[in-house]
């Protein structure tokens, strides 16, 4: 297996290319199933999960081809067709390694009228159940039964009829689900409590451009009249917040300074204000934002929340950050229940970080020193390079398959600005 190395206490001087977000490609790439025409997606991230996606939605009939590509370019446009669905089921081994194969169920119930996906389990963050999906998608007319480990859904009559539904807890997922399935449904259909994420804005604004109907984009009632059918579209995938909060809590951490190219300020407001509590310089430039640092952060209190709040796919990442810390930060996880299996390895670096069920108290320490860590999720993953790249010595980062699925060319993009960092090939 892989394996990045890093010797750290190089500060972060330079541009990084902000990529396609992941979380936006995973719900954009299921809309090529709503149509028998192209869908063509730009500015696609080179990852592991949307090669995997790209992988189910051929295995249910939609070809996939990419344009033009070179090795060197970061971008890249795939056009998905779905002239007929050749299959409706999204077999276990394909959705046990990537969950959020769960976004074709919605899709295929809209198209097919029927869909048979294998439950996803939980993973490491937490159990990570999809019952709102399904109470969603029940609302909305569909007949779901669970057996032998699958969800088989059908549409009487092949389509859904509408309907409303309300979201006792925001889900990202659910509302993406539920936003593709309303999209060819035969009524309205009515979300509220609805997830606000930019990603879902950008499904949304996808479905707008294929021929949806949508009203109240970007807000938490959604409210979908259905349309006979959709049409191919040509849509770029949002610039990733998430990859560019994480090169910017690396350039604090490093107190460096780096442009986050791409990068859109108003989709990271909370990230943001959390880097500027850390007494970062954070300022919006022509092509994205800038991050500078000098000196050590200052205590940060940070709680997730579903957006705009503080997003849980950062608080790894701010609790490296504050591991160099002038003092005592306070960390609440609030959406998953176990979202802290880097303090552990974030421990063997020498941090001071006490876990107490949904917080921690991070103690900033004078230094910290590089070991062989291991992660357990992607931003778990990010936390160990963040704090190797500020740590003495080397740090050596095991199982780096989880950095891929989220991290387009990571050691490139950090070397280009002047991390000392490299990428072991197992061969
Ligand atoms: C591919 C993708 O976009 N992944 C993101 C998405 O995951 P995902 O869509 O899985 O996360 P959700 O927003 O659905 O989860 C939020 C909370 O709701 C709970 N829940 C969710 C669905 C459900 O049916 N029942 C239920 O109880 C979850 O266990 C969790 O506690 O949003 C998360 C929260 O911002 C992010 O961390 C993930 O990076
Ligand atoms: C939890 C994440 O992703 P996924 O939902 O794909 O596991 C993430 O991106 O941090």
């Amino acid at each position: 297996m892989d394996q990045i190395v890093i010797r750290g206490g190089q500060r972060l001087k330079g541009r990084i290319p902000i990529s396609g977000a992941k979380n936006a490609a995973l719900t954009l790439l299921p809309c090529a199933l709503l149509t028998d025409e192209p869908l063509t997606l730009r500015n696609l991230p080179r990852l592991a999960d949307v090669d995997g996606f790209g992988h189910l939605l051929n295995q249910l009939g939609c070809s996939t081809t990419i344009e033009g590509s070179r090795p060197e370019d970061f971008g890249r446009v795939m056009t998905a067709r779905t002239t007929t669905l050749t299959s409706t089921v999204a077999p276990y081994d394909i959705v046990r390694k990537m969950r959020a194969s769960i976004l074709v169920l919605g899709p295929l119930l809209a198209r097919a009228g029927e869909a048979t996906v294998s439950l996803p389990g939980g993973c490491a963050i937490g159990n990570r159940p999809i019952d709102l999906h399904l109470k969603a998608l029940e609302a909305f007319g569909a007949q779901i039964e669970l057996t032998s480990g699958y969800v088989k859904a059908v549409a009487p009559g092949g389509r859904l009829a509408g309907g409303k539904f309300t979201f006792p807890v925001v889900s990202v997922g659910a509302t993406e689900n539920a936003l593709m399935a309303a999209s060819l449904s035969k009524g309205t259909c009515v979300l509220e409590n609805a997830a606000r994420e930019p990603e879902i804005v950008d499904l949304c604004n996808c479905l707008v451009a294929m021929g949806a109907h949508i009203d109240g984009i970007g807000t938490e009632t959604l409210t979908i009249e259905g349309v006979d059918r959709l049409h191919g579209a040509t849509y770029r995938v949002m610039a990733d917040r998430i990859e560019a909060g994480s090169y910017a809590c690396a350039a604090v951490i490093t107190e460096g300074d780096v442009e986050l190219v791409g990068a859109k300020a108003d989709e990271m407001d909370a990230t943001l204000s959390a880097l500027r509590q850390a007494g970062a310089t954070v300022e919006e430039t022509k092509g994205g934002i800038r991050v500078a640092m000098s000196g050590r952060a200052e205590p940060v209190t940070l709680s997730t929340a579903p957006y705009p709040g503080f997003a849980t796919d950062m608080q790894a990442q701010f609790m490296a950050m504050a591991t160099l810390g002038k003092g005592a930060s306070l960390f609440t996880e609030t959406i998953f229940e176990n979202r802290y299996m880097h303090v552990p390895e974030l421990a063997r670096m020498g941090c001071d970080i006490d876990v107490r069920g949904r917080s921690a108290v991070v103690r900033g320490v004078d230094h910290l020193v590089g070991a062989p860590v291991m992660a357990t999720d992607l931003r778990a993953s990010m936390s160990l390079i963040i704090a190797g790249l500020a740590a003495q010595g080397t740090t050596e980062v095991n199982r780096v398959y989880h950095l891929d699925r989220g991290y387009e060319r990571l050691e490139e993009k950090l070397q280009a600005v002047g991390a000392d960092i490299e990428r072991i090939s197992a061969g």
